[in-house]
C-alpha cells in the first residue's frame, strides 16, 4: 500500500451510530476500496472505555486498509491532521428540554469542535455533521472555523434522501436503482420537504408516474419526514445502521462524485439559491464533482413545493436566530 492514509475523525465514536459506522469506514466503504485510513476517535471521558472496546474489535477484523486507531477526549488532538470529520456525537433532547436548551447544549459542543477543526485539521478537511439538530450544529461549527472554506461544512440529509427513494420505489414498484433526482429541501427535521417533482423513474418524471397529489401530501411527505420518530417508536432507539449508511453515502459521493444525470441531497451553505437566505446550512439538490458539492440551479419550483420549502427554511432561520441570541454564533 503506497497511498498516504486519509485521517478520518469520528466524534461520538462509542455511540450506536459510531458502532455501525466505524467498521464500514475501516473496510474502505467511506472513501474507496483502495484508500487506506487512519481513525481518530473522539469521545467524552465517560465514553473512552467503550471506544477502546470498539477499537479492539476493529483490530480483530484485520482490515487491510486500516492503518491506525487513536482515541481522544480532547477535540484539538482528535482533529489534528483530519482530512474527513464526521461529527456524530451530540447532546440528545431529553424530557422537558426546550429547543433553546437543546441548541445551547449542542452549541457548547459544536462551537469548540468547529474551532478545533479550524486550528488543527488538514487544509483539505471535509466535515459532515450528523448529530442533531444537524443543520444548525453544522452552522455553529462552521461559524467557529473562519479559516476553513465554508463549503467544507455540511449537514446530513442523505438519510432522508434515501428514505424518499425507498418510499417511492415501494409506491411505484420501481427498482431503487431506476430512481434519480430526488430532492430533500430544508432542515433535517419534521419540516423537511422531500420533492419528487424533478425526480425520475427510469428516465420518466416521477410525479407524473405517481399522479397522486393526495398520496404525496398525506402519505409520502409525512412518512419520510417523520421516519426518524417512527423508527424510535418501533426500535426503542433512533436510527443507527441507516444513519451510518447515509453518512457513508454522503462522504463517498462528496469525494467520488454523483453519477452523470443524477444528483443527491445534502445540507450545504446556501448561496441564496431558491430564496434560501445566504449562509444558512439548508438541504438542496446537489451534484458532486472534484471533491465539491454544487447546488443544482434553475429548477422550477411549483405552487405545491414553494410553501413547503419556505416552511422548512423558516425553521432554519428561527434556529439560526435563536443561536445568535444565545451568543453561540
Ligand atoms: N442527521 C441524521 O440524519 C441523523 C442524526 N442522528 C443524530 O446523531 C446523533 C448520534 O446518534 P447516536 O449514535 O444514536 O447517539 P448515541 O447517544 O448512541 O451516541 C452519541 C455518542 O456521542 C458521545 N458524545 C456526546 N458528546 C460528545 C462530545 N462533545 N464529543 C464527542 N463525543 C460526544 C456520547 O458519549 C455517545 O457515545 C444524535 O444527535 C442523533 O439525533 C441520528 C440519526 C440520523
Ligand atoms: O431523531 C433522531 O435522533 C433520529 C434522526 O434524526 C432520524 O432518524 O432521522
Amino acid at each position: 500500500m503506497t497511498r498516504t492514509p486519509v485521517n478520518v475523525t469520528v466524534t461520538g465514536a462509542a455511540g450506536q451510530i459510531g458502532y455501525a459506522l466505524l467498521f464500514r469506514i475501516a473496510s474502505g466503504q467511506l472513501l474507496g476500496a483502495d484508500v487506506p485510513v487512519k481513525l481518530r476517535l473522539l469521545e467524552i471521558p465517560q465514553g473512552v472505555k467503550a471506544a477502546e472496546g470498539t477499537a479492539m474489535e476493529l483490530d480483530d477484523c484485520a482490515f487491510p486498509l486500516l492503518q491506525g486507531i487513536d482515541i481522544f477526549d480532547d477535540a484539538n488532538q482528535a482533529f489534528s491532521g483530519a482530512n474527513v470529520a464526521l461529527l456524530v456525537g451530540a447532546r440528545p433532547r431529553t424530557a422537558g428540554m426546550e429547543r433553546g436548551d437543546l441548541l445551547a447544549a449542542n452549541g457548547g459542543i459544536f462551537g469548540p469542535q468547529g474551532k478545533a477543526i479550524n486550528d488543527n485539521a488538514a487544509d483539505d478537511i471535509k466535515v459532515l455533521v450528523v448529530g442533531n439538530p444537524a443543520n444548525t450544529n453544522a452552522l455553529i461549527a462552521q461559524q467557529h472555523a473562519p479559516d476553513v472554506p465554508a463549503d467544507r461544512f455540511t449537514a446530513m440529509t442523505r438519510l432522508d434522501h434515501n428514505r424518499a427513494i425507498a418510499q417511492l420505489a415501494k409506491k411505484t414498484g420501481a427498482a431503487v436503482s431506476d430512481i434519480s433526482k430526488v430532492t430533500i429541501w430544508g432542515n433535517h427535521s419534521a419540516t423537511q420537504y422531500p420533492d419528487i417533482f424533478h425526480a425520475e423513474i427510469a428516465g420518466k418524471n416521477a410525479a407524473e408516474a405517481v399522479a397522486d397529489e393526495q398520496w404525496l401530501a398525506d402519505d409520502f411527505i409525512p412518512t419520510v419526514a417523520k421516519r426518524g420518530a417512527a423508527i424510535i417508536d418501533a426500535r426503542g432507539a433512533s436510527s443507527a445502521a441507516s444513519a451510518a449508511n447515509a453518512a457513508i453515502d454522503h462522504v463517498y459521493t462528496w469525494v467520488n462524485g454523483t453519477a452523470e444525470g443524477d444528483w443527491t441531497s445534502a445540507g450545504v451553505v446556501s448561496d441564496g439559491s431558491y430564496g434560501v437566505p445566504e449562509g444558512l446550512i439548508s438541504s438542496f439538490p446537489v451534484t458532486a464533482k472534484n471533491g465539491r458539492f454544487e447546488i443544482v440551479q434553475g429548477l422550477d419550483i411549483n405552487a405545491f413545493s414553494r410553501p413547503r420549502i419556505d416552511a422548512s427554511v423558516a425553521e432554519l432561520v428561527a434556529e439560526r436566530d435563536e443561536v445568535k441570541k444565545l451568543g453561540l454564533i
